[in-house]
């Protein structure tokens, strides 16, 4: 599968960085506005992540990784890629993300376009967990990644016992989206400095859920408050069941359920900082399951809201691909 990345952010460089660890991908392009060789350091360097396994410059319009070129340009709208040789793009700028301007990126070798976040207006959307039940659509959006946390947690949970009704909390760390300190920002609470609140902060994991998942249309409500870690994230979920459980049911489900590297069980009472660089979308947190009656109970999903999100996008484009 041949990709190219629109936008080297949080998500774009955790997107080329498990893409060159992965031989069923090659990068064929990228794009995004800021100087070579600064995202060049930045790919090399990451704050969060730690260094890279390579090297990388920025010169001669490609971003060259162990002296590999990578082509790299700068152009502010889609369809820098057509003539690339790519045939998924993940558009992961945060700027594309109506159908309209994703579907931008088609054309020449490009069939599908895959972005990292919900589609505005309700378009197209892909979640983890269950296999796609048609083709892909040509543009779709790959969600929010508590949207990623919450299906993998409620796939179990209905399927074992029924979902009559749900609401969840995601406690997400904060992000670019935000600022560093007090500065204007369409929504009051986000343009408060990103390190210092607990920020009430809007999502659209309940929409994603109700696309991907219909049946948690009108039983499902989700709120996030974004928090002073740069990363990792967890997700609270309390829910009625249609039947009754017990704790041990309840993580009887999960371990039957699990699948490495996508749902996985906390194997210790960790911390956020300790899940840094897990790749499952979802990990259930046994230690904090909850029952309060045999129809009422609470379960925690931690992820890596940047490195999980990442490996699924490269699954979901895998299967866009196909
Ligand atoms: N950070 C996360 O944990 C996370 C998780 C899931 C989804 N997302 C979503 O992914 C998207 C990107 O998030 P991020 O955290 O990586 O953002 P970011 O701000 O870190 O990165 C955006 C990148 O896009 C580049 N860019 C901006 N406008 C561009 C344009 N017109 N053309 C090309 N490049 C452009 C910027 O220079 C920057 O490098 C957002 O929609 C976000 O909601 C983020």
């Amino acid at each position: 599968m041949r990709i190219a990345i629109n936008g080297l952010g949080r998500v774009g460089r955790q997107v080329l960085r498990q893409a060159l660890e992965r031989p069923d991908v090659e990068v064929a392009a990228l794009n995004d506005l800021g100087d070579p060789g600064v995202l060049a350091h930045l790919a090399r360097y990451d704050s969060v992540h730690g260094p890279a396994a390579f090297q990388a410059e920025g010169r001669d319009g490609a971003l060259v990784l162990d002296g590999r070129p990578i082509k790299l340009t700068a152009d502010p709208e889609p369809g820098a890629f057509r003539n690339a040789g790519a045939e998924v793009v993940l558009e992961c700028t945060g700027r594309h993300t109506s159908l309209a301007a994703a579907s931008r990126h088609l054309g020449g070798s490009v069939r599908r376009v895959l972005v990292s976040a919900p589609l505005a207006g309700n378009g197209p959307g892909l979640l983890p967990g269950l296999a796609p039940a048609a083709p892909p659509p040509p543009v779709a959006g790959a969600g929010c990644a508590s949207a990623h946390a919450l299906a993998l947690l409620l796939d179990v949970l209905h399927d074992r016992f029924g979902v009559e009704a749900a609401m969840a909390t995601a406690v997400e760390s904060y992000g670019n989206d935000q600022r560093i300190l007090d500065l204007p920002h369409a929504d009051p609470r986000m343009a408060r400095a990103a390190a210092m609140s607990m920020i009430p902060a809007p999502t659209e994991a309940a929409a994603c859920l109700a696309q991907a998942r219909p049946w948690t249309r009108d039983r499902l409500e989700v709120l996030a408050v974004r928090v002073p870690t740069p990363d990792v994230s967890i997700v609270d979920l309390g829910v009625r069941l249609a039947r009754e459980a017990t704790p041990d049911a309840v993580l009887e489900a999960f371990r039957a359920a699990a699948r490495p590297g996508l749902l996985e069980i906390l194997e210790a009472p960790l911390v956020s900082v300790d899940l840094r660089g897990r790749r499952a979308s979802c990990i259930l947190d046994p230690y904090l399951t909850r029952i309060l009656s045999p129809r009422f109970v609470k379960v925690f999903g931690w992820y890596d809201n940047e490195a999980a999100y990442a490996a699924r996008l490269l699954d979901l484009c895998g299967e866009a691909s196909r």
